[in-house]
């Protein structure tokens, strides 16, 4: 190993390598990971989920399509849907470890320090220098504080289950949960979900929203609104969580309140880095309060969505401004955010609330579309798309999506909105019918 780099890497996740990659050819970097290469997304987060995801929608295709040309809907088989996961994971951090060397990129695995802002101490005492340092160390689970917190399970946790529980509660019905619960249920498990308040999943349209969690309702599992967690503690059988109305048993109690910035460890004040309670504060190039040292990614004090595709968005833009490539501050592009299940929310653009707080500006259509043949065809009885246009312009500027195949339409008005396609280009396009994207035309 070297001992002077032009730029040292904290985190090897999806934002830390993107800005590695963006930097090779160019610069000499050191990328250090104290856990796992690949970071959160792929080891513990989107995509480990999607691959459980896939019997999940699988099953759920059959089952909605009983009486309609197929009989019996197959049970998941947890311990073979697990091994194929980790057939994936597990070459998750030895691959992106072998990426990076291959790419001429070095690597350290271990715990490391600021000692001022321009000199790291590895794990050995040893010191490494760099001209910049970019920040990439992402988020972990946000610690509940009550009696028996230490019993609380995460979703790293839930994703590497070896046999599924009889019965699991999640505590705080966010994006976590949400995803997770459903796997949990579909897969034969008694599912409870204690939220603190009436109104989860806020940054979606709250109309859909409702839609999704009787889906949810009606698909067994068990929602507790307007419940404060006082405690858990071990019992015989299992677990017993008390709140502040009622006392729940469980066999596996998840915790996924929220995400707080990994800064411990690092010594971010011997380099004059600044941090909020959110993360790590930058300014509009994504620089922190010490000069040579950027922040991008999940670790941020933004108000960006925490993202995989956000974080190597970010990582990209410092490595080109490492590089010379831009000076000018980051602009980001429409931001497509998704809430994947077996009915899937997502949202682009002039959200429902911001559209319904300005009547003036905004025209809101509120469409069920389950007799759209798109819907009808697979049977989705809860599909519904909110599109916002502009009133000046009566161009598509915001959508929320809720069906079982949402993630698709999202993307394809994703594109509309980046692209400024106008109405008139979207009809002139052909697109491939009948699909997804052939419905566009019919929703501008
Ligand atoms: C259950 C779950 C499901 C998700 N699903 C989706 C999804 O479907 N779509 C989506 O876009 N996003 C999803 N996300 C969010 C996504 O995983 C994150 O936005 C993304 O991983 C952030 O990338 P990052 O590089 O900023 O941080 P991370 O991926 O968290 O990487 C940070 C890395 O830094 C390392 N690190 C931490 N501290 C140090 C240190 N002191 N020294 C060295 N290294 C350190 C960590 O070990 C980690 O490897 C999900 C998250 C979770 C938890
Ligand atoms: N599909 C995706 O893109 C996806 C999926 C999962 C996670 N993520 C990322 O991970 C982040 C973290 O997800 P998350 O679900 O942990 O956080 P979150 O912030 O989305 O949801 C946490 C929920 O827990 C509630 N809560 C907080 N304290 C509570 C308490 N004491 N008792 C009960 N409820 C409580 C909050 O009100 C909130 O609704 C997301 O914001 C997102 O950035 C993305």
């Amino acid at each position: 190993m070297k001992t002077q780099y032009d730029v040292i890497v904290f985190g090897a996740g999806p934002a830390g390598t993107a800005a590695a990659y963006g930097l090779i050819g160019q610069k000499s970097v050191l990328v250090i990971e104290n856990d796992l290469f690949g970071g959160t997304c792929p080891n513990r987060g989107c995509d480990p989920k999607k691959m459980l995801y896939s019997a999940v929608e699988a099953k759920d295709r059959v089952a909605r399509m009983q009486g309609s040309g197929l009989t019996d809907v197959p049970q998941i088989d947890w311990p073979q849907l697990m091994a194929f996961k980790r057939a994936y994971t597990s070459q998750i951090p030895s691959g992106t470890q072998k990426g990076l060397t291959a790419a001429g990129i070095e690597t350290y695995h271990g715990q490391a320090e600021f000692v001022d802002e321009h000199r790291v101490k590895l794990a050995d005492q040893s010191i490494v220098s760099a001209d910049h340092i970019i920040l990439a160390t992402g988020r972990k689970p946000r610690q509940l504080n009550l009696p028996g917190s230490d019993l609380l399970k995460t979703s790293t946790d839930f994703l590497d289950l070896s046999t599924l529980p009889a019965h699991i509660t999640f505590i705080g019905a966010g994006l976590v949960t949400m995803e997770l619960a459903n796997i949990a249920n579909q897969a034969g498990a008694d599912v409870d979900i204690v939220h603190h308040n009436e109104q989860p999943l806020k940054a979606f349209a709250q109309p859909l929203v409702e839609i999704l969690i009787q889906q949810m309702i009606d698909e067994g599992v068990t929602f507790h609104f307007d419940q404060t967690v006082k405690a858990v503690a071990k019992t015989e059988s299992g677990y017993e969580l008390t709140t502040d109305k009622e006392t729940l048993a469980s066999d596996y109690v998840v915790a996924a309140v929220g995400r707080d910035a990994s800064l411990e460890g690092l010594q971010l004040a011997k380099a004059g880095v600044r941090t909020s309670k959110k993360g790590i504060i930058v300014d509009d190039h994504l620089q922190t309060s010490a000069t040579s040292i950027y922040a991008v990614g999940d670790v941020l004090d933004k108000p960006q969505p925490k993202l995989t595709p956000v974080s190597s968005y970010e990582g990209r833009y410092v490595a080109q401004l490492l590089t010379g490539q831009t000076t000018q501050p980051i602009q980001y592009p429409a931001i497509p955010h998704i809430l994947f299940g077996t009915t899937e929310i997502g949202q682009v653009g002039v959200s429902y609330q911001e559209a319904s707080a300005h009547p003036d500006r905004f025209d809101i259509s509120s469409l069920d579309v389950t007799h759209w043949y798109t819907y009808n065809r697979v049977k989705d009885e809860a599909a519904r798309v909110i599109v916002i246009r502009s009133a000046k312009s009566h161009q598509v500027i915001g959508a929320t999506v809720l069906s079982s195949m949402a993630e698709h339409l999202l993307n394809a008005l994703t594109a509309v909105l980046d692209l400024k396609l106008t109405n008139q280009q979207i009809q002139q396009t052909i697109f491939a019918y009948p699909s997804i994207a052939s419905d566009l035309q019919y929703l501008i």
